[in-house]
């Protein structure tokens, strides 16, 4: 699916004069009543779950406090402070595109252009800890979507309550504080209609909270359950799932309508000079399913079904140099890190997991859709909490109807299989062997039968 259809915003919604047709470049300077466009997206992303015209809360509460974000540089510098400017940069509008190049630039980009996505530089991560400052209602509280009128905030002298709070992949910018306990995402038209179809299935209990469409300065975000909020200094691991991170549709996009980006291209090389063949080199830019393939098999993606995007530990240590974290072994390693061993975590991970595999395997939504680029987020603490969650819609494809997935099956271009059942498999797997390695014995874990499924990558 194309990323402008993907990541529609209240900009290139194709809403009532601002479709597509009329070229969102020139619709992007219109200025539109975002509101009022937020409330069309969640009716038009409503209609495709019925129950959701009654289930969606109002979003639009007068209570709220005035929520903020500051990104602190901590975990070792892999993260950006907020600065003054970039809220004056809100009023005239530039602020996303300081803070936020990556989906943003794309949902710009124009239906013509946007062969293989236009994200055409190598700042599209964010990866680090991220301070949520929830200001404290003082009495006075304004209604917060009207944040956009009063930017001027006199921020030093307002009482505020932080939040630790990690982003650990994704696109810079995409997320915002809002009231206690949750977030807001970057919208997508995509995602909200996921969280719409979600409601009714049986993944429900684990994905996070869904509460609507909301407008914040001007754009519209998905408001979401703050999956961390009830830990205490959490770890976190995020894992991407499946063997193949980009749709079929990019792939006959790209072949169709080569366009080299040199930001990937950038990326590539610093990771392994000799990616890129000669011709890439020469034109210092890939395509971007070409980027996605050598990512897939750069990483455990290929050859586990998943790999590890980032991981922050309860001290603040961020890490998210995973790009080539390939090996089973490599791989137990960074699991070992993460949960120190042990044992009670890794069997509560294990038997989540577990639980989601059932699910996944009756639910009707993961039947019929191509799930990919979706992560697994583990986060635990020292009460000896732990959870996992599904996260991350933003390409998850609904299939033609009647057509169905096993998602187990080698993917083979034109049968949108994407490999997460496997890859939950081999993730289970790989936290039993941790559990033994802890344990020293091989008693640890559930019985889970040996997986010898072979997916072949090949065709990519
Ligand atoms: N509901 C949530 N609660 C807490 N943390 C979250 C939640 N959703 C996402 N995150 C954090 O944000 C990170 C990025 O999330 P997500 O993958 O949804 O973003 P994205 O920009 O769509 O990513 P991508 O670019 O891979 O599509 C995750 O790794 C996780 O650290
Ligand atoms: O992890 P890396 O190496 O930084 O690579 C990025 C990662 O694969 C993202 O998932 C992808 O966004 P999507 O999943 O949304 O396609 C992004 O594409 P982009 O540069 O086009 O945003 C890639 O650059």
């Amino acid at each position: 699916m194309p990323k402008e259809y993907r990541r529609k915003t209240s900009k290139d919604s194709g809403l009532p004069g601002t479709g597509v047709n009329e070229g969102l470049r020139s619709e992007r300077r219109t200025v539109v009543k975002s509101s009022q466009i937020c409330d069309e997206l969640r009716q038009k992303a409503a209609q495709v779950s019925p129950s959701s015209a009654t289930a969606a809360p109002t979003v639009m509460d007068a209570r709220r406090p005035v929520p903020q974000v500051t990104i602190t540089p901590e975990g070792g510098g892999c993260s950006r402070e907020m600065q003054q400017e970039d809220w004056d940069d809100a009023v005239d509008g530039t602020l996303r595109r300081k803070l936020s190049n990556s989906s943003i630039s794309s949902t710009g980009s124009s239906v013509v252009e946007s062969e293989d996505d236009l994200l055409s530089d190598n700042e599209s991560k964010s990866k680090g800890i991220v301070t949520l400052e929830h200001l404290v209602d003082t009495g006075e509280s304004k209604p917060w979507w009207k944040l956009k009128t009063i930017v001027h905030w006199p921020f030093s002298a307002t009482p505020r309550r932080k939040v630790n709070w990690v982003q650990l992949a994704g696109h810079k910018g995409n997320f915002k504080a809002a009231d206690e306990g949750t977030i807001l995402k970057k919208f997508s038209e995509n995602e909200v209609q996921c969280f719409e179809k979600l409601r009714d299935d049986a993944l429900l209990p684990f994905v996070p909270g869904y509460h609507g469409v909301v407008e914040k300065d001007g754009e519209c975000f998905l408001h979401m359950t703050d999956l961390l909020a009830n830990f205490d200094s959490p770890n976190v691991m995020d894992c991407k799932m499946g063997v193949r991170t980009y749709l079929e549709e990019e792939l006959v996009r790209a072949r169709e309508r080569p366009k080299p980006r040199e930001d990937l291209y950038n990326k590539m090389v610093e990771v392994d000079h000799e990616g890129p063949t000669p011709q890439e080199h020469s034109q210092r830019g890939v395509t971007k399913p070409r980027y996605m393939q050598w990512r897939e098999t750069m990483s455990s993606s290929n050859t586990l079904g998943f790999r590890i995007e980032g991981t922050k530990k309860w001290d603040g240590t961020c890490r998210t140099d995973f790009k080539k974290t390939r090996s089973k072994q490599d791989v137990v390693h960074v699991f070992q890190d993460f949960v120190g061993e042990n044992v009670s975590i890794i069997k509560s991970y294990l038997s989540r997991l577990s639980e989601i595999q059932q699910a996944l395997k009756t639910s009707e939504f993961f039947k019929r859709h191509e799930v990919i680029g979706s992560s697994l987020l583990f986060i635990h603490d020292h009460t000896g909490s732990a959870q996992v969650w599904i996260i991350d819609f933003g390409k998850t494809t609904a299939l033609p109807e009647g057509q169905v997935l096993n998602h187990d099956i080698p993917w083979q271009e034109g049968n949108r299989e994407d490999g997460y059942l496997w890859g939950l498999e081999n993730l289970m797997h790989t936290l039993e062997s941790v559990g033994d390695n802890a344990t020293g014995q091989q008693t640890c874990c559930l019985d889970t039968k040996e997986n010898s499924q072979t997916i072949n990558a090949g065709g990519q």
